[in-house]
């Protein structure tokens, strides 16, 4: 890695996020060590920007740390640091005890609390100051996600010459629901400062047009928005902001290729006889989070192995789990709930050396997660909200043998595009068993159908497209 001042003095495209593609990692030896970052963000933008050398402007992931601009992986880091207080007042606070349960539904209930507001907006400036000092002059700037809602407006304040796009990864929520935020008016101002706001999804560009009217007071368009194309509009005096939605996606072929290749199938093989192979295995692979609903298929597990609907001899359940906001309370309390619940169901259906439920409390590399996918018969993707979920979309593109079924809820983004799943409501316990059912014993014939359906969809919708029509409605010339 290098210094980036001597490489990189100004960039023409820069992307803007909470995390840098790397974490920081300290030992408890002292020693360093840089990994990837966790989430789908970063999977999904990591690639495309490492393709066109742009520069990406983030917090290395570790509070209290300063560290300098380098290169890595063909890409200009440029971190921003975060003391303590606002890893706690910023991050884990207004971004991920606030915002997070907010525009999930309320599914957990959102704290309000005015100095991590003051801590958002503090932080939020840092950012739109560094990436002011960074973008060359008319450069495209993409600014991503609920943690930096404030820095279009700031940066446009700062520096009128750039393009200013931001793209939102979680659901917008209804608007009776962002109608509770103190600080509402705020935050649409804010976003109204790029040039063009995308979301997942129609519904919540929608949602926002109507805001952008009662809380700010500008005119929106009233036609409907579509997927990718007709934007709405909001005139923010002689400035137009346009709204969209951009279902975000995965590198497709990457993943294809990598699970055609003969180590990946021989690893996935390995990963069945360590099993013990048994006759199906379904899989769940998720941040540790409770929008993710690793508890809904638990129980379901559960309940169907002691109806004898499922027998622990011959069907096993892996999940993985990516540590994530350990210390939010939420966060603690669903990973004691799971980890009492795998524990109780191994308890009740293991035999020695022959666990019901893996579950494993760690990350692992996407060549090693594909192995997973090849592995599973059946994955189960089952979150109560998910602005997309692209662990669904990975494991169809890893589905080359049309092998292999998807048992998808309805509240992740994905479910829009991935009609051929296995939709369930997941708080419908019932209805995710009889699906679980169904898709264990699926007929091989309409097995390969689907999968073929949903390896069409995601082979032909790859994270290129969606980065490629955010940017041409930004308005930004591609190089290729
Ligand atoms: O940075 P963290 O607090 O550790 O969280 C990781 C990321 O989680 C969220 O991911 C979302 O983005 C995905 C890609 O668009 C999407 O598929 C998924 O539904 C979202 O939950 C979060 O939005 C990111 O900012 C975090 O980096
Ligand atoms: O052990 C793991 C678990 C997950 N992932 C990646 O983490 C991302 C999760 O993205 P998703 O959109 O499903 O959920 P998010 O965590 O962003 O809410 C996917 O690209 C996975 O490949 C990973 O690299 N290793």
């Amino acid at each position: 890695m290098s210094s980036a001042s001597s490489i990189s003095p100004r960039a023409d495209f820069i992307v803007v996020a909470n995390r840098l593609p790397v974490d920081l990692e300290e030992a408890e030896d002292g020693t360093q060590r840089w990994r990837h970052s966790p989430g789908g963000l970063v999977s999904a933008l990591e690639p495309f920007l490492r393709a066109r050398r742009g520069a990406w402007v983030g917090w290395p992931g570790v509070a209290d740390v300063d560290v300098e601009p380098f290169e890595a992986s063909d890409k200009y880091l440029h971190p921003v640091s975060l003391s303590s207080a606002e890893f706690r007042d910023y991050y884990e606070g207004f971004s991920n005890a606030t915002l997070w349960p907010l525009y999930h539904d309320v599914v957990a209930p959102p704290v309000f609390d005015r100095s991590w507001w003051e801590s958002y907006v503090r932080v939020n400036r840092r950012f739109a100051e560094s990436c002011a000092g960074v973008a060359a002059e008319g450069a495209t700037v993409w600014i991503q996600d609920y943690q930096l809602q404030l820095v279009p407006a700031m940066l446009r304040e700062l520096r009128p010459d750039l393009r200013i796009g931001f793209f939102l990864h979680i659901p917008f929520p209804p608007v009776e629901l962002f109608m509770q935020l103190p600080w509402r008016a705020e935050i649409v101002r804010g976003l109204l400062g790029a040039d063009l706001v995308g979301f997942h999804r129609p519904g919540g560009a929608q949602n926002f047009l109507w805001l952008a009217r009662r809380l700010a007071g500008f005119e929106p368009s009233r036609g409907s928005v579509g997927v990718r194309n007709r934007p709405g509009v909001v005139q923010v005096g002689d400035r137009p902001v346009r709204v969209g939605a951009f279902p975000i996606s995965i590198d497709a072929t990457g993943f294809d290729a990598l699970a055609r290749s003969k180590e990946t199938q021989a690893r996935a093989r390995q990963i069945r006889a360590e099993l013990g192979n048994p006759r199906r295995i379904m899989l769940g692979v998720d941040r540790l989070d409770y929008t993710k609903g690793i508890d809904v298929r638990l129980h379901a597990f559960g309940e169907l192995l002691k109806e004898g609907r499922l027998d622990a001899e011959d069907t096993v359940m892996i999940q993985l789990a990516t540590p994530s906001r350990e210390r939010v309370e939420h966060y603690k309390k669903m990973r004691e709930e799971i980890e009492r619940e795998v524990g109780r169901i191994n308890g009740q259906f293991s035999r020695v050396g022959h666990p019901a439920v893996h579950y494993m409390h760690s990350s692992v590399e996407r060549t090693e997660l594909a192995a997973f996918y090849c592995a599973a018969d059946v994955m189960v993707v089952t979150p109560v909200r998910d602005g997309m979920n692209l662990v669904c979309k990975e494991y169809a593109a890893c589905r080359h043998d049309l092998g292999g079924a998807l048992v998808l809820s309805e509240f992740a983004g994905a479910a829009a595009e991935l009609t051929s799943a296995f939709l369930v409501n997941p708080h419908d316990l019932d209805g995710v068993k009889n699906s679980l059912v169904a898709a264990l014993n699926v007929d091989p014939t309409e097995g390969r159908r689907r999968m073929r359906a949903l390896r069409r969809q995601v082979l032909t919708h790859d994270v290129d497209r969606w980065a490629r029509s955010f940017l041409e409605a930004l308005g930004t010339q591609l190089t290729p």
